[in-house]
């Protein structure tokens, strides 16, 4: 039995330090956009930073920017020089895309297939051994695929095939969309921070805690604390 994976879709530094120490963090992913969010950041140095943070059991995904197989595999080779063997390479699911995978995948690398929009591409990426598979929710919902559906579908064939890939969640623009990802068979999900923020954030929430204080504080005064009875 698996755990439910929770990652962070983001390489600023502060807020990985920030969530590592506060939920049960499986990893961080990246890509070219979420590098440009960053600025000019030291590539290398900058990932080998989140390895300390995050340690070596969990995954870091990082996303190859060449356009052919060639490319792709001069990328995913450099990435893993530079930052550890352990890195998840990230490949869209497109022809040079597989391509690569089939190559990867022979040299033992961690695959995560990602821009996945439909079914097929899903299909192919379990096929062709990935490790992980990013359907993109928030994209597909914009492009009217249902990006549940899909998710469902694949997570089906994974269970058919007893493979070993697992189905990771990216593009989130709502809480409901994390949830639905997870409900639909996901194992994963990877987020920005501004989900965690908007799901911890629930007024509801802290109005509960302030009543609970004011309830303790009315009996046992202002400021007492559990601590204080053991005095
Ligand atoms: O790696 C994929 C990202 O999660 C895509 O997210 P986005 O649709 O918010 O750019």
């Amino acid at each position: 039995m698996n755990n439910m994976e929770f990652l962070l879709d983001t390489i600023h530094i502060d807020d990985i330090k920030k969530y590592n120490a506060m939920i049960p963090l499986a990893g961080v992913t990246s890509n070219p956009s979420i590098v440009h969010k960053e600025g000019q950041v030291d590539f290398f140095n900058h990932l080998r930073q989140i390895r300390e943070i995050i340690g070596a059991d969990k995954t870091l995904h990082v996303q190859v920017v060449g356009q052919t197989t060639e490319a792709m595999l001069a990328d995913a080779h450099t990435v893993l020089e530079n930052v550890d063997h352990d890195v998840y390479i990230k490949v869209p699911t497109n022809e040079p895309g597989l391509a690569a995978m089939k190559q990867l995948k022979q040299e033992g690398v961690h695959i995560t297939a990602t821009a996945i929009y439909t079914q097929i591409q899903g299909y192919l990426a379990i096929a062709a051994g990935a490790d992980y598979l990013a359907p993109y929710f928030n994209r597909m919902v914009n492009a009217d695929i249902n990006a549940g559906l899909v998710i469902a579908q694949l997570a089906k064939q994974i269970e058919r095939e007893h493979a070993k890939t697992k189905i990771l969640a990216a593009s989130f623009h709502t809480v409901q969309q994390v949830n639905q990802a997870f409900e639909n068979g996901a194992q994963a999900a990877t987020m920005g921070v501004d989900i965690l923020k908007t799901a911890l954030g629930n007024p509801a929430i802290s109005a509960a805690v302030t009543g609970f204080t004011s309830d303790w504080e009315d009996i046992y005064g202002q400021g007492t604390t559990i601590t204080d009875f053991t005095k």
